[in-house]
């Protein structure tokens, strides 16, 4: 028997990268693979535009945050609410999510309003308001019972295999 298989939570990671591999945002390309506890993948969503937007229309993907309509995060769909959304109509009460990027506070509150139990994230963001932010979801994660945990945590887990294929990003 072949032993050097890859381990599902190498595995989930790497199926939430390379879906944030299809992002077309210049800056932050973020991928996101949510799973049944007997390891199905009901979801998977990237960063992206909503269904119609043109991603030829330079207001969709500006990096102007002085101007709410030339900002792309007013109109950008984040990758863990995708993966949420592209899951529908499933049920996904104890479910886990594997995200590249630790979760911000919208996607995080969808997250525990559909009933995920388990998120396992890749990279945090650094500086002042990630970090804000960071407290802010452990607080509302804490408060329903949502477990968080660094990848790297986890036993099994290969992060050579993740750092490898990082560098095949488009
Ligand atoms: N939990 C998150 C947070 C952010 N994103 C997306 C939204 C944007 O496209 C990008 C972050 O913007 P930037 O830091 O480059 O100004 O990442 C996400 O998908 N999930
Ligand atoms: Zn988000």
């Amino acid at each position: 028997m072949k032993t050097d298989y890859l381990s599902w939570p190498t595995y989930f990671m790497s199926i939430a990268l390379l879906s944030s591999f299809r992002s077309k945002d210049r800056k932050t390309q973020n991928g996101a693979c949510i799973v049944t506890p007997d390891n199905k993948i009901v979801g998977i969503g990237y960063n992206g535009l909503p269904n119609g937007c043109d991603d030829k229309d330079p207001d969709f993907w500006s990096d102007d945050d002085e101007d709410v309509l030339r900002s792309k995060h007013t109109y950008v769909v984040h990758a863990e609410q995708n993966a949420i959304y592209n899951s529908t109509p499933f049920d996904l009460k104890g479910t886990a999510i594997y995200a590249t990027q630790f979760p911000c506070h919208i996607c995080a509150q969808a997250i525990i309003q559909v009933g995920i139990k388990d998120v396992f994230y890749l990279r945090r963001k650094n500086g002042k308001h990630h970090e804000d932010s960071f407290k802010a979801v452990a607080k509302m994660f804490n408060a329903s019972g949502v477990s968080y945990t660094d990848i790297a945590d986890i036993p099994g887990y290969d992060s050579d295999y993740l750092d490898k294929m990082s560098e095949l990003a488009p």
